[in-house]
């Protein structure tokens, strides 16, 4: 359990104690909401510096991309705007990406249920998860699997196909490198905040994976770094959220950029769901080394990162040794990778 923040001079209460009480009750934020809470503890509240610099006052949209036909006339087109959406954001939106939107809300519907169950059955379910977020366990059996198996398996496939070709390579060459099985679906529900001035709901990281596509709600909140901005993604409806992760930008040896980008801590009494879905690599044998790709190389275009284990990696994420994973392995560092700073998320 990471609770590091705040240490020095202001820290003057058994911050330790508090946030064990708080994890023992096992009522999580909402919980805390429900009881009548006007104010959030003090353990989740930010140094002032990680929070004003949070304010979105950008009248920029990430891209949106509609996919229809993208096996057909459309596939040259698609291609090319997910690459530069890939290059210079990072981030995009895609549409008409075949899952039905009636599924999709389904799906938002039955995260909200499975959060909105009598505590004493949902404490069963209570842990506390990285980067010191309350998360409630059930491998997701409340979800309803064909909208799961759509995002995995359909859209993932298409997606990584046009991010393939965007690179030059083959259609199947990132496919390969990923699996279904080795992806993995998360559930995320944040409550209202009564003080979302203090904190956040998700503090500001990249994403330590290959590539993410979210499913969100219509409550916002995700904002994305875009130059020296913090960008709103304003959501829409039916669309899927995608981000380039670290691992991406490693293997396409930083033509695609992972972009940090956090949730603000949710200021309407409308809860914002959200539910990401992160494709890794699937082969993690000692002798499975990721960097990048040798087809992207060139006398002019050196590799600008050192090659890894999956097993290294993960070794790392949960030793918490490691930063930022684009950042640890690039060959030059110019920026320092550790992020010493982890707080308390109102999520
Ligand atoms: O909740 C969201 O919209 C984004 C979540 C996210 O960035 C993450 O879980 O890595
Ligand atoms: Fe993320």
């Amino acid at each position: 359990m990471a609770t590091t923040m705040n240490s020095g001079a202001t820290d003057e209460y058994d911050r330790a104690k508090e946030v064990k009480e708080f994890d023992e009750s096992k009522i999580g934020c909402k919980g805390l909401v429900d009881s009548g809470a006007t104010t959030i503890p003090r353990f989740f509240i930010h140094p002032p510096q990680s929070l004003q610099l949070t304010q979105s006052s950008s009248s920029h949209l990430i891209p949106t991309i509609d996919l229809s036909h993208a096996d057909s006339h459309r596939r040259s087109e698609i291609v090319h705007q997910i690459r530069e959406a890939s290059q210079t954001w990072g981030f995009f939106q895609v549409t008409h990406h075949g899952i039905p939107s009636s599924d999709l809300h389904d799906t938002i519907s039955a995260v909200r249920s499975f959060y909105e169950l009598p505590m004493e059955v949902k404490s069963q379910h209570y842990c506390r998860g990285n980067r010191s977020r309350c998360q409630l366990h059930d491998q997701h059996k409340s979800l309803p699997v064909r909208c799961c198996y759509m995002v995995r398996y359909a859209a993932g496939k298409v997606l990584m196909g046009i991010l393939s070709e965007g690179l030059g390579l083959e259609r199947r060459r990132l496919e390969e490198m990923t699996s279904v099985e080795a992806s993995n679906l998360v559930v995320q529900y944040y409550p209202y905040c009564p003080q979302p001035d203090l904190t956040l709901g998700l503090q500001s990281h990249t994403d330590p994976v290959m590539l993410t596509v979210v499913l969100q709600n219509r409550v916002g909140g995700l904002q994305v770094k875009h130059g020296e901005e913090w960008v709103e993604v304003k959501p829409m409806h039916g669309a899927l959220v995608v981000n380039i992760g670290d691992l991406l930008q490693i293997i396409s040896n930083d033509q695609y950029k992972s972009v940090h980008h956090l949730v603000l801590a949710n200021p309407s009494r409308e809860t914002r769901i959200s539910i990401p879905v992160f494709f890794n690599p699937s082969k993690r044998g000692d002798t499975d080394f990721y960097g990048p790709l040798l087809e992207l190389l060139a006398d002019e275009k050196p590799a600008l990162y050192r090659n890894f284990t999956m097993g290294e990696v993960m070794g790392r994420i949960f030793s918490r040794e490691m930063g930022n994973l684009r950042n640890y392995y690039r060959l030059k560092h110019t920026e320092n990778s550790n992020q010493s700073v982890v707080c308390h998320m109102w999520i």
